[in-house]
């Protein structure tokens, strides 16, 4: 297990609660802020839980997973015209091998100690077309950390709909991470609209994993290296094949395994940091152990890439300072992406 001086990014207990979202919508603040003490205990014990009743129509997810399959059977030459190395800004298709295990802050690998992962992914990022709350004439901010727009969507008469369909997808989950962010601010002992101002052209970046199964039956080969999401937290959506584990405080890695009509969440860095890690930002990674190949499509909140990340007052005390210095969300992130994926030099 990485050596870890605080146990912010360790699961405390193996079990991540499954938690009803129901209540998200309520007209009552009581019932809202009920849900946010679950959500609060499952922040700071786990790092992750499962949401049902979300409200992202099952119809669409399971659409959405049918897109991925499609795109992931095209042959590797058509894949490769969306190359992710031919954007500036970490959008496209990354084959396996084109992205490296970074670790964690604890234990952080370098590029020639990560092996191969074995896994390839489709990577989009925020547009205005994505954002319910963004009329006709809408543009994007100023891009002063190279990361809105510029997605490779493949054509339409390779993948007829498919564009359309993650779209459609993206405006359900951007909506339902912002009425999160308004439950994560009542946990917080914060007023509901706290991080409203922090979400007008939220960092929002989503891909589609593929995860062959294992070519030589016995032999191990890592999906995805362990690591922390960098954003506030992460929409999962797993097929039906069991992969993502995440590290607890004994040092075991512990499946979640996908569970139906359900999405996983978990906390993510910048969140983290604004609670001075009392909401965990978990280690995980991803093996395909099952045979069988396996899907999954992360959808990762972030808020505007312009955005200050500072430690929160109310979570530092003189014996707890604040875990680090300010920050600008979309500097964080930039530095991440260019460490994942070969070809960037930040
Ligand atoms: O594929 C999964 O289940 C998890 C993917 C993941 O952790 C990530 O993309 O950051
Ligand atoms: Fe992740």
């Amino acid at each position: 297990m990485p050596p870890s001086n605080d146990h912010s990014q360790l699961a405390d207990s193996a079990a991540i609660p499954v938690i009803d979202l129901s209540s998200l919508r309520s007209s009552r603040l009581d019932e809202r802020q009920e849900l946010a003490q679950r959500i609060y205990d499952a922040c700071t014990q786990v790092g992750f839980f499962y949401i049902k009743n979300h409200g992202i129509p099952d119809a669409l997810i399971h659409e959405l997973h049918n897109a991925a399959a499609q795109f992931f059977s095209l042959p590797e030459e058509v894949k490769m015209k969306y190359y992710i190395g031919n954007s500036q800004k970490f959008r496209g298709y990354s084959p396996i091998g084109g992205e490296t295990s970074t670790g964690t802050e604890d234990d952080p690998i370098s590029r020639e100690e990560a092996g191969i992962m074995l896994s390839e992914a489709f990577d989009i990022g925020y547009e205005i077309a994505m954002d319910s709350t963004k009329g006709p004439g809408a543009s994007l901010p100023p891009d002063t950390y190279g990361l809105y727009g510029d997605n490779q969507w493949p054509d339409e008469q390779t993948l007829p709909g498919f564009t359309q369909k993650y779209v459609e997808y993206c405006v359900a989950a951007l909506d339902l991470c912002r009425q999160m962010m308004g439950v994560f601010a009542l946990a917080l002992g914060l007023q509901e609209n706290h991080f409203d101002s922090s979400m007008r052209t939220p960092g929002v970046t989503s891909r589609m994993m593929h995860y062959p199964a294992q070519p030589v039956p016995g032999q191990v080969q890592e999906g995805l290296g362990a690591h922390t999401d960098w954003e506030c937290f992460t929409i999962l959506s797993q097929s039906h094949v069991p992969g993502l584990e995440i590290l607890n405080h004994h040092g075991e890695w512990v499946l979640a395994p996908p569970i139906e009509g359900t999405l996983v969440v978990n906390i993510a860095d910048c969140l983290s940091t604004w609670t001075n890690k009392k909401f965990k930002s978990t280690i995980h990674r991803v093996n395909n152990l099952s045979g069988e190949e396996r899907y999954s499509i992360p959808f990762f909140f972030g808020v505007d890439y312009d955005a200050t990340i500072a430690v929160l007052e109310r979570y530092t005390t003189s014996d707890n300072p604040p875990c680090r210095t300010p920050f600008k969300a979309g500097e964080w992130v930039r530095e991440k992406l260019s460490k994942a994926y070969l070809g960037y030099e930040g």
